[in-house]
C-alpha cells in the first residue's frame, strides 16, 4: 500500500507537485492520469526516493522507500525502461540486480520467461526496441515478487499483444492482493485494466475516485433509440428537461430520460421500438471534461 500525505515539490520556480494525498489500495489497479507536465513522474519518483519531497511524505506499506532494506522485495519499478546497462544481456541485467538482493537465479528465468524474453535474453539490452526495453523494465520489476508495482506508462511501445499481456498481467498481480500504481496515456487500455483512478491536473489532484464513479460522474448518460416511427417517439418524449437529437435512419438520442421511461412511453402509444440502448460516455469523454483547464501545453485545433 502507498500513502501519500500532503506531497509537494517545487523544482524552483516551478511548483510541479502541490499538497497531494491518496492511498494506493492493495488489492486493486489504481491508475495515475494526468495531462503532460501535471506531475505524475514527479510524484512516483518522490515514491521511490529519486525526488525529494519538498514538504509531505510518502510511504511504501508504512515506510519510507528509503528505509526499506530490502526494496526489490517490496515494491517493483518501471519508472525509465531506457535505465539499463546497455552493454549487458538481459539476462546478465536482471542476475546483477538479484545479486544485490540475494534473489535465487532461477528467478531471473522466471521474469524472462513471464515477461516473454526469452529468445532475446542473452541478447544486449542496449540494441532491444522499446517495446522489448519495457519488458525488460517489467521484468525487473517483478525480480523480487513484490507486494506494490509502480509503473510508469509500461505499455508505451508495446504491441497489441504486449498491451493486452501488460493488462492482464496487472490485473493478475492485483487480484493476488498486490497494490498497483499505473499511469498511461492511453485511456481505452485504463478503461480496461484500473479499478480505481487518481487524475492530476497542474500538481492537484482532481479526482480519486472508483473509475465507475468518474465515468459515471462526468459523461452524460443518454439512451440510444431505433424505431420505424422514430419522429413520433421524439415529439412524445422531447421536454424542458429531456432533449431529443435525431440521427437519422429511424435512430435518436434521448438525453434526460431512462430507457425505461422511453419504453413506458413507446409502449403506451403503441410505438414499436427496434433498439433501446442505454449508454454512457467513455472514460476519454470524463477525462477531457475534467482536465480542461487543466492542460498546460493547448494544442491548436486541427480544421
Ligand atoms: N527536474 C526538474 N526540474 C525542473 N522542472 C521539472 C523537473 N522535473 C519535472 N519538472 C516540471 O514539473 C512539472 C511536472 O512534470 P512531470 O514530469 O512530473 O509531469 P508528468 O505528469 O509526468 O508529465 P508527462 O505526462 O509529460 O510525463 C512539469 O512542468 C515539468 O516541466
Amino acid at each position: 500500500m502507498i500513502v501519500a500525505e500532503h506531497l509537494t515539490k517545487r523544482f524552483g520556480q516551478k511548483q510541479a507537485v502541490s499538497d497531494v494525498s491518496f492511498t494506493v489500495a492493495p488489492g486493486k489497479v489504481t491508475g495515475f492520469l494526468g495531462p503532460n507536465g501535471a506531475g505524475k513522474s514527479t510524484t512516483m519518483r518522490m515514491i521511490v526516493g529519486l525526488d525529494r519531497p519538498t514538504s509531505g511524505s510518502v510511504s511504501i506499506d508504512g515506510r519510507s522507500y528509503s528505509s526499506l532494506r530490502s526494496p526489490l522485495t517490496e515494491v517493483g519499478v518501471l519508472l525509465d525502461a531506457k535505465a539499463v546497462h546497455t552493454g549487458r544481456s538481459a539476462v546478465n541485467h536482471l542476475r546483477s540486480m538479484a545479486a544485490t538482493h540475494g534473489i535465487r537465479r532461477s528467478r531471473v528465468d522466471e521474469v524472462i520467461e513471464i515477461t516473454g524474453l526469452t529468445s532475446v535474453a542473452r541478447k544486449r539490452a542496449g540494441g532491444f526496441s522499446l517495446g522489448m526495453g519495457q519488458r525488460l523494465g517489467i521484468a525487473a520489476a517483478l525480480l523480487g515478487d513484490p507486494h506494490t508495482l509502480i509503473l510508469d506508462e509500461p505499455v508505451n511501445g508495446l504491441d497489441p499483444e504486449g498491451v493486452m499481456w501488460v493488462r492482464r498481467f496487472v490485473r493478475h498481480a492485483a487480484s493476488e492482493g498486490r497494490a498497483v500504481l499505473l499511469s498511461s496515456h492511453l485511456m481505452s487500455e485504463m478503461a480496461l485494466t484500473a479499478d480505481h483512478l487518481i487524475i492530476l491536473g497542474r500538481g492537484r489532484v482532481l479526482a480519486d475516485a472508483p473509475l465507475a464513479d468518474i465515468v459515471e460522474q462526468w459523461t452524460t448518460k443518454s439512451v440510444r433509440v431505433r424505431s420505424p416511427r422514430a419522429r413520433e417517439i421524439a415529439e412524445a418524449a422531447a421536454s424542458d428537461t429531456v432533449s431529443v437529437t435525431s440521427r437519422g435512419n429511424g435512430y435518436l438520442d434521448i438525453n434526460g430520460a431512462t430507457a425505461a421511461e422511453i419504453g413506458e412511453l413507446a409502449a403506451a402509444r403503441s410505438l414499436p421500438l427496434h433498439e433501446l440502448t442505454p449508454t454512457t460516455g467513455t472514460l476519454e469523454d470524463a477525462y477531457l471534461k475534467l482536465t480542461g483547464d487543466q492542460v498546460e501545453y493547448k494544442t491548436k485545433e486541427v480544421r
